[in-house]
């Protein structure tokens, strides 16, 4: 998988150069381009944004830095790119858009500022990139770089051979539509609190059993509007009806 990020602040980027990503991409699994949006522009002051037609506060990021950016970007392979554009009027980011992401083979990043992008950027892109605005959740940022870094991992990790592990993959939260259970390592007694005996016993149905139990437990008391989306497409018992 290829990834294009482009940035007023580039080394905002940085962590994608630590840990399991980092790794991936010295093992050849991700390569990562991070562009300077400010490289693209062409005055002394390398201006990237102008005052809102129209009026309004704050500040519009200039269209030409932005299409000159995504056009050589597009130029550089002989594939469709995604662009994903964070926002936070996007499509909600999910884990189900992670593993969709993940099937990719080209990723390319836009990264706004100030009140946004001029519109006419995502119409100009629309013929080199399916372009997608994605939300991380409903709040507001100064950027998209922070919702990069999120959406970067997210999608890198269901990369094959990133996670050495693939079996941890799958009963992580929200991958099934249920949280995770509790996890508990040694001491088996810590400030006067025991590991729950199901989990010394050595049963290793019983141990099954009660994770899946305390998967269920959890998610209805804490998001239990994916307990009963989910719920139909496994066949489950809801907690209370067991
Ligand atoms: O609030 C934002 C500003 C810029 C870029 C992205 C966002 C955002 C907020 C939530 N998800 O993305």
């Amino acid at each position: 998988m290829r990834l294009d990020v482009v940035s007023i602040f580039p080394e905002y980027l940085a962590p994608l150069d630590l840990s399991l990503i980092g790794k991936a991409r010295r093992d050849g699994l991700l390569g990562l381009h991070v562009h300077d949006l400010r490289d693209f522009t062409h005055d002394r002051h390398r201006t990237v944004d102008d005052t809102p037609y129209g009026g309004g506060a704050g500040m519009v990021m200039k269209p030409e830095p932005w299409g000159e950016a995504l056009d050589h970007i597009a130029g550089q392979g002989d594939s469709r790119p995604t662009l994903i554009v964070p926002g936070p009027g996007g499509t909600p980011f999910t884990q189900a858009m992670a593993r969709e992401l993940a099937q990719q083979d080209w990723l390319v990043f836009a990264c706004g500022r100030y009140e946004g992008i001029d519109e006419r950027v995502y119409e100009h892109a629309r013929s080199a990139y399916d372009v997608r605005v994605v939300s991380l959740g409903d709040y507001v940022l100064n950027g998209g770089e922070v919702a990069v870094l999120a959406i970067v991992e997210a999608v890198a990790r269901l990369l094959p051979g990133v996670i050495g592990n693939a079996a941890s993959l799958v009963e992580e939260s929200h991958e099934d539509g249920l949280l995770e259970y509790p996890v508990y390592t040694k001491p088996a007694q810590w400030d006067g609190r025991a590991v729950p005996d199901v989990l010394l016993s050595g049963d290793h149905g019983r141990i099954a059993r009660w994770r899946h139990e305390q998967r269920l437990t959890r998610t209805a008391a804490r998001r239990p509007d994916l307990l009963h989306a989910s719920a139909t497409l496994r066949g489950d018992d809801l907690p209370g009806e067991l």
